[in-house]
């Protein structure tokens, strides 16, 4: 069966994790473009994933019906405006970069475009994403479907209906997994200092996250106070690392930061 012709404007790190997701799903390489100023994440991807490569944007872009926009924020006007210059008036336009707003694409590219933001994760390169979707009015429901389906392959996906909710979407999903790994990070450290072997220390915490991370899952009506007081003997260890963490300020400090993830979102919305 034939399928929509899609190109990856950029093939960076976020292109390859989807690219990989919608292959590994089924979706004909043959219908999958890439391009890229340099060659060698181009040249992996042809040879990891059979797509087609190119580097020149303009000349992808007006083959396909779908253009994703995958270039870093402050590299967006600069991609657009070269792209405006073709009849984008059937084709559909799916970004995942952080921070700029709908209508910033609508002045980049001066004509009615059919415009899908997304905010993917890092996690969507092995199947378990989780991708904010937000389509502006007048996206035909056609086009909804078809980013809902390239977006889902590699993992799960929500749409939300205001566009600022996008900026909450990075906050908990778009940058989170680099919170985990700092916290990963800071407890292999500690690990380490007790005098326990790198490797070791690893593979402990990163089986507790794992084994942590699928019981909140399985136990969707589970409060997570309770899963955490279930680990918590009273006047035992438990207790005494989470009432480090709680007078450590640890809800403030994580509440800080995702505002902060936020305002930059903000921020960017008015730089780029
Ligand atoms: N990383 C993440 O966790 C997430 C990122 N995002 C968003 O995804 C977008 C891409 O991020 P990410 O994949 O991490 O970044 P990368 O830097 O890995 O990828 C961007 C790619 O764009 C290429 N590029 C630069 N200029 C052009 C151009 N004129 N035409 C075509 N391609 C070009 C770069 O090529 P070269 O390196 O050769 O210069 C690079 O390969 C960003 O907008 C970011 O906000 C969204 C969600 C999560
Ligand atoms: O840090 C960033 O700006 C991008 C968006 C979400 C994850 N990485």
């Amino acid at each position: 069966m034939t399928q929509t012709t899609v190109c990856f404007i950029g093939a960076g790190n976020m292109s390859r994790s989807i690219i990989s997701g919608m292959v590994t799903h089924g979706y004909d390489p043959q219908c999958i473009y890439a391009t890229n100023p340099s060659q060698p994440k181009l040249s992996a991807l042809q040879q990891d994933f059979g797509i087609h490569i190119a580097n020149d944007n303009l000349a992808i872009a007006k083959q396909c019906n779908v253009i994703v926009l995958s270039v870093k924020p402050q590299l967006m006007q600069q991609v657009c405006q070269q792209l405006s210059t073709l009849d984008l008036s059937s084709k559909l336009i799916i970004t995942i970069a952080a921070g700029i707003p709908a209508s910033r694409y609508h002045d980049y590219f001066k004509q009615p475009i059919q415009l899908i933001r997304t905010m993917p994760n890092t996690p969507t390169q092995i199947g378990f994403g989780m991708t904010g979707l937000y389509a502006q009015q007048g996206v035909s429901e056609q086009h909804k479907q078809l980013c809902q389906l390239i977006m889902q392959s590699g993992g799960k996906t929500l749409w939300v209906q205001q566009e600022d909710e996008l900026n909450q979407v990075i906050a908990l999903a778009g940058s989170s997994p680099a919170y985990f790994f700092l916290f990963l990070e800071s407890m292999v450290d500690a690990g380490k200092k007790m005098g326990m072997d790198e490797t070791q220390a690893r593979e402990l915490a990163q089986q507790a996250a794992l084994g942590a991370a699928q019981m909140v899952i399985q136990n969707p009506q589970t409060p997570l106070a309770t899963l955490r007081s279930n680990v918590t003997s009273k006047g035992g260890t438990t207790a005494q690392a989470v009432e480090t963490f709680e007078q450590g300020g640890l809800r403030e400090l994580v509440d800080n930061a995702m505002n902060h993830c936020v305002a930059r979102a903000n921020e960017m919305a008015k730089t780029f």
